[in-house]
């Protein structure tokens, strides 16, 4: 029986990078985590120990720098620019994937700044020949006070769980969302983007968070024509009403106790129908 190399890929994971732009008396401010992957004919890399296929992950790590010298733009366009120079370097590197995660930052002065928790702003961008880019967020809390019941679920043996016509909704949205074209008003989209995941999970009133989380793609899709389809991973953040009785005190939907584990995993793609 023959023992073969299957899939394989390899890059540098996660380098993490700032750029400070100071042309203007307020300072910007890009943070990025860069992480590429590149495949291609490596078999004999893999078999022999011959490196003249390899584009070194140093390098790899030193090209995503360099290329940062001149302006990272939109992380989208930063992805493409980076993917392309790859598969172009060396004739054995068919394939490249740039991931990049940003970080968003508040201004609070001309050159002083806080991380904020408005959600991680993601790209990943694969060429091989031909280019894909897929846009995103994670991280991005949200909870709504009421307006969220889950009931109608059926019992068996093991279900303890109450039925509720008012409980919190939350949840850390992780999304993913495919473009159709590599041609697109990158900001824009993704600003249109994250504004309808945000609105669509305060205006729907929830009888799931799988209910929440269609409806929450479904306007993404309806706003931005570029994106084609989106996933979406969704946890939900249980929270309990506490029980104060042993205290002699009501709990009219007070106090909470919040879970951390386990919680429920609600995932889904929403897609436009061809
Ligand atoms: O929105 C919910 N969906 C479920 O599938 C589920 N299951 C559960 O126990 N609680 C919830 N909540």
């Amino acid at each position: 029986m023959a023992i073969v190399l299957g899939e394989n890929q390899y890059g540098k994971a996660e380098t993490r990078l700032v750029r400070v732009d100071r042309d203007a008396d307020e300072h910007r401010l890009v943070d990025l985590n860069v992480s590429t992957a590149l495949s291609g004919d490596l078999t004999e890399t893999h078999l022999t120990g011959a490196n003249d296929k390899v584009l070194a992950t140093d390098t790899q790590k030193n090209t995503v720098l360099a290329f940062a010298r001149d302006g990272v733009g939109q992380i989208e366009t930063f992805g493409l620019r980076l993917a392309r120079h790859y598969v172009g370097q060396l004739a054995s590197i068919h394939r490249a994937r740039v991931e990049i995660e940003q970080y968003p930052w508040t201004r609070l002065g001309p050159h002083s700044f806080t991380r904020s928790g408005e959600g991680t702003r993601l790209a990943t961008v694969v060429f091989d020949g031909e280019a894909t880019v897929e846009g995103g967020i994670k991280d991005l809390t949200v909870l709504n006070t009421t307006d969220s019941e889950f009931w109608g679920y059926p019992r068996d043996e093991y279900t303890t769980l109450p039925e509720t016509k008012d409980r919190i909704l939350a949840t850390a949205v992780n999304a993913r969302w495919r473009f159709s074209s590599t041609q697109v008003e990158w900001a824009e989209a993704y600003a249109t983007a994250r504004a309808s995941l945000l609105d669509a999970f305060a205006t729907t009133y929830s009888y799931s968070l799988q209910q929440t989380l269609f409806a929450m793609g479904k306007r993404v899709l309806e706003n931005v024509p570029d994106i084609a389809s989106v996933r979406l991973s969704l946890p939900n953040q249980h929270h309990y009403l506490t029980d104060l009785s042993p205290f002699d005190l009501d709990n009219p939907g007070v106090v909470f106790h919040v879970g951390d584990r386990p919680y429920g995993l609600i995932e889904a793609e929403v897609v436009r129908e061809t």
